[in-house]
């Protein structure tokens, strides 16, 4: 029984230390972060940036490299940026080549401005928790003069600077891909394309879902077809959801995926959407609606409205769907973990386990293996891996 949610979309939160209210200033949709009024000892406000700094340092034109690879002309008649103090820039400086000669070390090996750009952005961790995109001015010691986007001027200790990615990474479908794996810069990411309806992020082999509580158009029988074709290739739980199925009928090894999150966090509406494709792929007898039609029964029993979620599970779940040798649903096993569920533990007539099989199973089809779904708070995930 899916409730709609009372609550609106969450804002990324660091694990540790981003308050609930955090928003990215840098994010292209987020709202504009208000500097804190308070700013800590090891962070000085200078002035804003658009009526220069103390000592002459200014904005270097970051826009005009937006890309790293920026065009040829631009490289050309701008020269290397030299937006620091350019000690170590020092290569620009040298002898005057042919134009030609010129024109093909800029095409092949010129990342001057890439450089100096990954350089100049950063993130800054605000006083009050929040991360916020900043410009480095110039450096001094282990100083830093940056901008924030609000045009205002911190003077930082340049070790609390965490480096930025180069815009071109923005959105990467795979978090491995960025250069710099810090923690700003995965939360931006997450949150570019959460604004933009991609909910799913590859982190490696993990694929990362935010739930977007809303109605997202990222599923249904289209979106099957693509992916069971693979002419759709994007993160997505249907891809792993088949990768498993695959590996399944090739290795002949039982596949589980490990579902976790916080409460609300949509770890059951995710292993309804897994379960629905594996019907597509492996239904055919029947016993894939029966199965599918168990999660009403088992959240009539088990769940229960919360402060994070109108319709909480009150136990995990170990949801095992088994395939016969030709590929096809022939049964499911469903357990509950009561036990570390309050609610499960008051409720003693619950019963722990829900067999769903067809009659065909008896007869025709010989069980090959299992897709076991492990749906979990993190919480219990922990205590059961602490376990075994
Ligand atoms: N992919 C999705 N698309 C749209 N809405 C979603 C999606 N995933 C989750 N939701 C919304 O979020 C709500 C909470 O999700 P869900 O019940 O799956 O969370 P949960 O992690 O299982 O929570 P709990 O641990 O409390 O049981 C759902 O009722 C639904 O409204």
């Amino acid at each position: 029984m899916s409730g709609n949610k009372a609550k609106g979309p969450p804002s990324f939160q660091s694990i540790k230390s981003l308050p609930g209210d955090f928003r990215f200033a840098g994010s292209p949709v987020s709202d504009r972060m208000v500097l804190s009024d308070t700013i800590s000892e090891d962070v000085e406000l200078l002035s804003d940036a658009s009526q220069g700094t103390a000592n002459g340092g200014g904005n270097v034109g970051l826009d005009s490299y937006e890309s790293p690879y920026c065009s040829l002309d631009m490289l050309d008649k701008d020269g290397p940026s030299l937006g620091d103090e350019g000690d170590d820039l020092k290569a620009a400086d040298t002898p005057k080549q042919s134009s030609k000669q010129l024109h093909i070390d800029s095409k092949w090996s010129d990342t001057t401005p890439f450089a100096s750009k990954k350089k100049l952005q950063s993130w800054f961790q605000l006083p009050d928790g929040n991360w916020e995109l900043g410009t480095t001015l110039r450096t001094f010691g282990n100083e830093s003069l940056i901008s924030l986007a609000d045009e205002k001027v911190l003077r930082v200790n340049s070790e609390t600077l965490v480096p930025a990615n180069p815009d071109i990474l923005d959105g990467v479908d795979d978090l491995m891909q960025l250069s710099y794996l810090n923690e700003p810069s995965v939360l931006y990411n997450l949150q570019y394309r959460y604004n933009r309806d991609m909910i799913y992020t590859k982190a490696g082999p993990v694929l990362v879902a935010i739930n977007p509580f809303k109605k997202v158009s990222l599923y249904g029988n289209d979106f099957v077809e693509a992916y069971k074709r693979k002419s759709l290739d994007s993160p997505h739980v249907y891809a792993i959801t088949d990768t498993a199925m695959r590996e399944m009928i090739r290795d002949e090894v039982n596949q589980s995926i490990i579902i976790s999150g916080e409460s609300g966090a949509g770890k059951t509406e995710t292993a309804k959407i897994a379960m629905q494709y594996l019907a597509a792929l492996g239904g055919g007898s029947g016993i894939e609606k029966e199965i599918l039609k168990t999660n009403p029964i088992l959240e009539a029993f088990g769940n229960a409205k919360t402060l994070r979620n109108d319709n909480s599970s009150r136990f995990g779940k170990l949801i095992e769907i088994h395939f016969s040798e030709t590929g096809k649903i022939s049964g499911a096993k469903i357990q509950t973990l009561v036990q570390l569920r309050s609610f499960a533990l008051r409720h003693k007539r619950f019963r722990q386990g829900v067999l769903v099989n067809s009659p065909e199973l008896f007869n025709v089809q010989r069980e090959k293996g299992h897709i076991i779904f492990f749906i979990s708070s993190v919480l219990e995930l922990q205590q059961s891996l602490e376990k075994n």
